[in-house]
């Protein structure tokens, strides 16, 4: 289904909880992928990895700008993803070094 076949709003609404189903389980997904990355760092440091956040933020910009989507709205998003992403791969970085 393509926006301009929508014939009501019931239509337009099926189509938007379809896509947020889709974007919310591949959150999860790279949740998991974001965690595994914990087993393979030795410091706080390289946990945080700022220069890999903004090679990441950089990329997905000039993604955005290649979909036609604002790259303001995409880097908005991700900042809040992986910054909670990265409190959370340090909470288990800290339970994995403690053992
Ligand atoms: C997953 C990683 O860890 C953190 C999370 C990142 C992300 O969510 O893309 C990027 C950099 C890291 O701060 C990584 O280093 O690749």
């Amino acid at each position: 289904m393509i926006p301009e076949h929508c014939n009501n709003i019931e239509e337009v609404r099926v189509e938007i909880d379809a896509i947020d189903h889709e974007i919310v389980r591949l959150i999860g997904r790279r949740a998991g992928f974001v965690k595994a990355a914990a087993r393979f760092k030795k410091s706080e440091t390289a946990v945080k990895d700022e220069r890999r956040v903004e090679a990441v933020i950089e990329s997905k910009r000039k993604l955005a700008a290649a979909c036609e989507v604002s790259p303001e709205l995409v880097e908005a998003v991700y900042r809040t993803m992986i910054g909670y992403f990265v409190n959370e791969e340090l909470e288990h970085w800290k339970t994995l070094t403690t053992k």
